[in-house]
């Protein structure tokens, strides 16, 4: 058989491959309508491992790469959610204010930019400013004006920008403006941003983006965090964040930390101790843990990577993360008890 005739058959069945994902997708909007009537967040976690699993066994069946058809399902899944996501709102353009230049504000920014809202950014460095702008796209203008044309205000800053009170200077300039933080641990803001709402007459709700700089957010969760000035306008927010792509998570602000507690300070403790001993071990063994690598070490090692790009995240959740004491000291004796079961008696001692 000659090439042009096997690549005829390929055709045909990049045909049947496409032809089946838009009837996937089909299912999926109609899984997204009944969602929406059932007031049911588009992502359903369980429901992916299960698919992901179901994917994994046929892959193994039929003898496709199971890194290939991770990759494939992982897409189709993103893309489901999105579509999901995009089907359950009608796109008006609202203008949204991002102050602040930090890898996640360019991120949002950008992908508020390419779901057709305006988006305006400044800060206190204008080079800066312009040179986000110029990155993403989105218009330039000095503070004042910047608030002043916004509907929804970003606050695209670290938590330095919160302590050196630069928040409290321009927060008189919010009034009537839906104010949004991104900040990862809320611990050190709700409170005295509610405050500031309540005396300078604006809206806030928190926000938290459950996803990295790093990740193409299409799908992936935003937790919303109302404020008691903020309770009537959760709706608007979460219409905002999901024309986006994205998929709010209405949330009160202790369970919120609390989540965190486990999701993040548990689990980076836990990566951050592994990247060390993985290191020191290796050193100590005189050997290179790639050459022998399993799939298993390669997702944790592709983990650990991401985790350090954003490191100065990852340690300030740490220290401001209310419940990160408590998480620490029991993690560390859950983990020596179970040294201990596996029958190391001295470890416990040294
Ligand atoms: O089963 C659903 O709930 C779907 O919306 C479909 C689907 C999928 O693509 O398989 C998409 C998103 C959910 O997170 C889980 C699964």
């Amino acid at each position: 058989m000659e090439i042009e005739d096997l690549r005829k058959e390929i055709e045909e069945i990049d045909r049947e491959i496409i032809k089946y994902l838009a009837k996937r997708l089909d299912i999926v909007k109609k899984i997204g309508r009944l969602k929406i009537e059932e007031g049911k967040s588009a992502s359903d976690d369980e429901r992916e491992l299960y698919v992901k699993n179901y994917w994994r066994e046929l892959s193994t069946i039929y003898g496709v790469p199971v890194e290939m058809a991770k990759e494939l399902i992982e897409i189709i899944i993103k893309y489901s959610k999105y579509i999901q996501l995009k089907n359950s709102q009608n796109s008006d353009s609202r203008t949204i204010t991002f102050i602040g230049y930090g890898r996640m504000g360019k991120l949002l920014a950008l992908y508020s930019i390419r779901a057709g809202h305006r988006v305006i950014i400044t800060g206190r460095d204008p080079e800066k400013a312009y040179s986000v702008a110029r990155e993403v796209g989105g218009l330039v203008l000095d503070i004042g004006e910047a608030i002043e044309r916004g509907e929804f205000i970003v606050l695209a800053l670290s938590l330095e920008a919160f302590r050196d009170g630069y928040i409290d200077r321009i927060s008189r300039l919010f009034k009537e403006k839906i104010v949004m933080d991104i900040l990862s641990s809320k611990t050190p803001v709700f409170s005295h941003m509610e405050e500031l709402s309540m005396r300078y007459g604006f809206i806030y709700i928190s926000t938290h983006p459950l996803f990295g700089p790093q990740t193409t957010p299409i799908g992936e969760k935003i937790a919303v965090i109302p404020s008691k000035t903020g309770v009537s306008y959760v709706d608007d927010v979460c219409k905002l964040w999901r024309s986006i792509g994205l998929d709010p998570i209405v949330i009160d602000v202790e369970t919120h930390e609390k989540a965190m507690a486990v999701v993040q300070v548990l689990t980076h403790l836990y990566l951050l101790a592994f990247q060390q001993s993985l290191e020191e071990l290796s050193r100590e063994l005189g050997v290179d843990p790639y050459i022998l690598s399993t799939p298993t070490f390669r997702d944790l090692m592709n983990v650990i990577r991401r985790l350090n790009n954003i490191k100065d995240v990852v340690l300030e959740i740490q220290k401001s993360n209310l419940f990160s004491e408590m998480v620490r000291s029991r993690a560390l004796s859950i983990f020596m008890e179970i040294v201990h079961k596996l029958g190391d008696k001295h470890a416990l001692h040294s």
